[in-house]
């Protein structure tokens, strides 16, 4: 049946304006004023936007002894609600391990789960043959970008010639590598020194893990990238030290991608300092919460561009199995939560205060990370033909953030208390209500699909193209014809 949601604004990332939205099937059909259909979606007084994209989540991640604790269904349903329609997760192999045996673990776990849809990208947790190898395959079935971590130190960690080796793959295949960007022999010699000297508690966390860390790792991705030929990708930018990176990198012309999340965009560094050790635990995550200056950093880099992603890292876990970590803050397991509450607070403390426009708010929730990954115009876009992947943005419905309503599957919300403004009225993924406020919609889970990316996009074929026009040649020497004794 062909709905139409009726009498909102449409807001893009380029443009407002008033017009309703028609969707025929999955697709948007027509954009104008005074369609009809047989059912209609009330948006009077809201904005239209895109459905949320969030390109970092960990669904049932193994970390640190345990599991994230949200699975593909509680964390869409989530999603859904918060008005996302898209969630990107990472495929984690086991350290050197088999990316293709990893690829069915996250199809099983996903597959007859998920209400919106969903990707992953593909962790690159050592180096040989088969990696290399296997990197094409992962390619050919749809997934464009892979992660590295230069954290977690023998976990998942890899170093600086693994990760030339894998970028350069990269660059050949046309994917985009991701980085999780802190120097981790530096945090596991802090980490240790912290609890020699008896700093156990989760405040230790934040110490050992300064922006200094995460500043150095991300211009050493920068320049590993750069050496490799390809664009980068930095997740989870929390400082000056690591945006100042980026930002001077696209000063010159690199292809340099940065993403806060949104925790970091509103919480900081004194939540570790809390009395209550479940409290300061529960927001243990990697990189901490900086101080205030840093936050300013951020929000700035939105406005200007330097940073074009707020995504939320949503690694779930208990209150009981952070307490795992208890007596040694370095088993605390890292993450924290966010899925669901990424719209409301980025409009609450970006849009309301006037820190990025409306636009820009659409731009960086959804259509900047479309165009990264390639999934522009079929995702993070209000035009004909794309998905019917749209959310009904209500300014008005104010609401208190609480683990009390939250859909989240775990006890507790660090951003409990939080006054946002506005919330999803509706949700549509692919044309189909999956979340509706004050009703009762009941997305059949497995309705989400796998979304499959292209490789190439316009910037990484751009970029080998000057990387080959611009590649060191020899010199030709005519050594036959040399004058005797040179
Ligand atoms: N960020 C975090 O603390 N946990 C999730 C894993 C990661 O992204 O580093
Ligand atoms: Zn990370
Ligand atoms: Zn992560």
């Amino acid at each position: 049946m062909a709905k139409v949601i009726k009498g909102g604004t449409i807001v893009a990332a380029d443009r407002t304006y008033k017009a309703d939205v028609l969707i025929e099937g999955e697709k948007i059909a027509e954009i104008g004023e005074g369609l009809k259909a047989e059912e209609t979606i009330d948006a009077e007084g809201c904005y239209v936007i895109p459905g949320g994209i969030d390109p970092h989540v960990h669904m049932e991640m193994p970390f640190m002894g345990t599991f994230s604790a949200e699975n593909f269904h509680s964390g869409t349903m989530a999603a859904a609600s918060g008005g996302t329609t898209t969630i990107i997760d990472f495929c984690i192999p086991a350290p050197d391990g088999s990316m293709l045996e990893a690829w069915d673990q996250w199809v099983a776990k996903s597959h007859d789960r998920a209400v919106v849809d969903y990707a992953w990208h593909m962790c690159v947790t050592g180096w040989s043959e088969r990696i290399f190898d296997e990197m094409q395959e992962v390619v050919k079935r749809g997934v464009n970008t892979f992660k590295h971590f230069m954290a977690y130190k023998g976990a998942l960690m890899v170093d600086d010639d693994e990760m030339f080796a894998s970028f350069s793959r990269c660059a050949q295949l046309g994917a985009l590598p991701l980085v999780h960007a802190e120097n981790g022999d530096i945090v596991a010699a802090l980490q240790q020194k912290l609890m020699a000297e008896g700093n156990n508690g989760p405040e230790a966390h934040a110490y050992s893990r300064p922006p200094e860390v995460e500043g150095e790792a991300a211009n050493r991705a920068i320049m590993i990238a750069d050496a490799a030929g390809c664009p980068v990708y930095i997740v989870h930018v929390s400082c000056e030290q690591a945006h100042e990176a980026i930002r001077r990198a696209r000063q010159k012309g690199q292809r340099v991608y940065g993403e806060p999340l949104a925790q970091h965009l509103i919480l900081d560094e004194s939540e570790y300092q809390n009395k209550s050790w479940d409290h300061a635990a529960q927001r243990v995550m990697s990189p901490p919460f900086r101080s205030k200056a840093h936050q300013d950093g951020l929000w700035a880099g939105l406005a200007a561009g330097s940073l074009q992603v707020v995504a939320t890292d949503h690694c779930a876990f208990t209150t009981e199995q952070k307490r795992m970590g208890m007596g040694d803050f370095t088993k605390i397991p890292n993450g924290t939560a966010g899925l669901e509450d990424r719209l409301s607070v980025l409009w609450t403390y970006g849009v309301e205060p006037g820190r990025i426009t409306m636009e820009e708010f659409v731009a960086v929730t959804s259509t900047n990370i479309a165009r990264i990954l390639n999934l522009y115009p079929r995702k993070g876009a209000i035009m004909v033909g794309a998905d019917a992947d749209i959310c009904v943005w209500d300014p008005k419905a104010a609401k208190t953030i609480s683990a009390a309503t939250q859909k989240s599957i775990i006890d507790y919300n660090v951003f409990e208390g939080v006054k946002v403004s506005a919330t999803a009225r509706c949700t549509l993924s692919r044309g189909e209500v999956v979340w509706s406020a004050g009703a009762n919609a009941q997305p059949a889970p497995g309705r989400g699909r796998f979304v499959k990316r292209e490789p190439f996009t316009p910037v990484s074929t751009s970029l080998a193209k000057w990387k080959e026009l611009t590649a060191p040649r020899k010199v030709i020497r005519d050594i036959a014809n040399m004058p005797a004794g040179v």
